[in-house]
């Protein structure tokens, strides 16, 4: 399997007098999920924009594979993005979702046959739960031929048992496709990630222990002994 590379280098995000991102560097391949944690708004959702290209900003650097994007969004197979907030469609069926997101036939039926999905597929997207719209909104951004995709809080508002099934569909997807992801939910974002990254400060700082994250003051102490 071919590996590809995504290197964001240089970005630099300021408001008034305020830097939210000063030096940010980070780089993902395909085949491995990276864990981007911080405190509430050290600027988490503002980097993924960032990456996707829908954010403008004073400085950024966003290549893949060597060549480098602006707007990596307006390029077909290279960058998919799950915003925080949903971005689907809330008034139809999720059947006809699947037909505008998805033109080819196997990988609408890979949605429509899971387990989880295929109950709901004449449901509205507001008429799901919050756990299962997540869950559907996840599973059809996977079918896209992209390399990478930036997961903002795919976790939140999820029930455990949720949260393990999407963990288990990230893992699934490793051969093809790398992730950055970020969420409150530390202990997914510990389990599922095989590199983390710390905001703080307005820089990216790898975290090899996650000590680190106690020592950053990312943590409480009190969760020293789960580490
Ligand atoms: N153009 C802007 N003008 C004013 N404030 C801004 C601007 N851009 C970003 N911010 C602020 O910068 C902070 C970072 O926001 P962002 O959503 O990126 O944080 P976050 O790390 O994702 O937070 P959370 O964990 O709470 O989701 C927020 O306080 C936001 O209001």
């Amino acid at each position: 399997m071919v590996k590809h590379t995504l290197e964001v280098d240089s970005v630099l995000y300021s408001f008034g007098e305020r830097k939210l991102l000063s030096d940010v560097y980070l780089n993902c391949g395909t085949g491995e999920i990276v864990g981007l944690l911080g405190r509430n708004g050290c600027g988490k959702t503002t980097l993924l924009k960032i990456i996707f290209g829908t954010k403008h900003t004073d400085n950024k650097h966003i290549s893949i594979d060597g060549k480098v994007y602006t707007k990596p969004y307006l390029h077909a197979g290279l960058l998919a993005y799950l915003p925080q907030q949903g971005f689907l469609p809330k008034n139809i069926p999720l059947s006809e979702i699947l037909n505008l997101y998805l033109p080819q036939q196997d990988k609408r039926n890979i949605v429509k046959q899971n387990i989880r999905i295929k109950q709901h597929l004449t449901k509205r997207a507001d008429e799901l739960s919050k756990g299962e719209l997540r869950y559907f909104e996840l599973l059809l951004l996977l079918q896209l031929d992209v390399k990478f995709l930036l997961l903002d809080e795919p976790f939140s508002g999820v029930e455990p048992l949720y949260v393990e099934q999407i963990e288990e569909l990230l893992q699934s997807h490793l051969p093809t496709k790398g992730f950055l992801i970020t969420d409150h939910d530390y202990r997914a974002v510990l389990r599922v990630s095989q590199r983390l990254i710390l905001i703080t400060d307005g820089a990216c700082r790898p975290i090899t222990h996650t000590d680190e994250l106690i020592d950053w003051g990312y943590m409480p102490a009190s969760t020293a002994t789960e580490s």
